[in-house]
């Protein structure tokens, strides 16, 4: 996908089928199209989130990414019609662990990733908008997990993203009744950052807001996170200093210091 010529790294971006991908001023722009299906996950779909996460860690243009839908959903789920069409729990195995594989790959890119959730965000759709670190919903957007409800279970992650981030007992009332809550319910429970009229206008404020800071902290930020979660405190702590002794090295350190003392704000250039 990327390739060195002499000195100049050009990166290669694939024609996608169901979502378009753009970069301006530093946000990454990922737009879930098939809005006839309210843009439900279908495996095709899936696999160019894949391909999209791959260009996202590489794409040097791309410092903040923001994932939305086309229409009036976010994304309705898994593709239904796809999973009626899975013949064994072999194959359904298969499907999940596709899903959480890319789900993964979104979670762990290297740039802060935010989820401008337009409309439906249910099943798979809130389990892609949970792999992101920060979630904007629109006042009209309705979250949900609604699988038990037709004999399944989220298998995206969300048994296991949706407690590690609103605790075990909200998680829970969202998976056993599987019941849409409201924009204004999300954010009090947690599950969203921020609501506003446009999601994808309060995710672009959010976005600029991040830009701001210096790009290596936000990584190693992100990572000391990520690392740090599912260890214990004092093998996290140490991460936590040894990425702390990175950012530290940095110049973006420097400037963000002297720029502080010079009462003047910093130039970072991500270095
Ligand atoms: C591991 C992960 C598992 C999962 O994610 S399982 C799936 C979980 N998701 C759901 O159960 C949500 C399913 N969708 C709905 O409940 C409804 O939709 C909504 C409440 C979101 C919206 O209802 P309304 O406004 O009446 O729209 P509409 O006519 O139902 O949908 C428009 C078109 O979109 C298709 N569609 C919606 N969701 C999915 C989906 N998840 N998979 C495949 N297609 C979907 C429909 O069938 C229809 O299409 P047509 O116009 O051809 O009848």
């Amino acid at each position: 996908m990327a390739e060195e010529h002499g000195h100049e790294f050009i990166l290669e971006i694939p024609e996608f089928e169901h979502l378009s991908y753009e970069v301006e001023e530093g946000i990454a722009l990922v737009t879930l199209r098939r809005p006839e299906a309210l843009n439900a996950l279908s495996q095709d779909l899936l696999r160019e989130l894949a391909e999209v996460a791959e260009v996202l860690a590489q794409d040097p243009e791309a410092r903040v990414a923001i994932f939305t839908g086309e229409g009036k959903a976010f994304a309705a789920g898994a593709d239904l019609k796809e999973i009626a069409a899975i013949k064994d729990p072999f194959m359904a195995r298969e499907y999940a662990l596709l899903g959480q594989q890319v789900f993964s790959e979104i979670a762990a890119l290297p740039i802060p990733t935010i989820a401008a959730i337009n409309g439906y965000a249910l099943g798979g759709g809130l389990e892609l908008a949970l792999a992101c670190d920060l979630r904007v919903a629109a006042t009209g957007a309705r979250l949900g997990l609604p699988e038990v409800g037709l004999g399944l279970i989220p298998g995206f992650g969300g048994t296991q993203r949706l407690p590690r981030l609103i605790g075990r007992g909200r998680a829970l009332d969202l998976i056993f009744t599987g019941r849409h809550v409201t924009a204004e319910e999300a954010l009090s429970m947690g599950l969203v950052n921020r609501v506003g009229e446009d999601a994808l206008e309060e995710a672009r404020k959010l976005a600029e807001k991040i830009l701001k800071n210096a790009p290596i902290a936000l990584a190693l930020a992100k990572e000391s996170v990520v690392r740090g979660e599912g260890l214990d405190l004092a093998e996290a702590l140490e991460i936590e200093a040894d990425l702390f002794g990175y950012a530290a090295a940095t110049e973006d350190m420097k400037e963000g210091v002297r720029a502080f003392l010079e009462k003047r704000p910093p130039n970072f250039k991500g270095e």
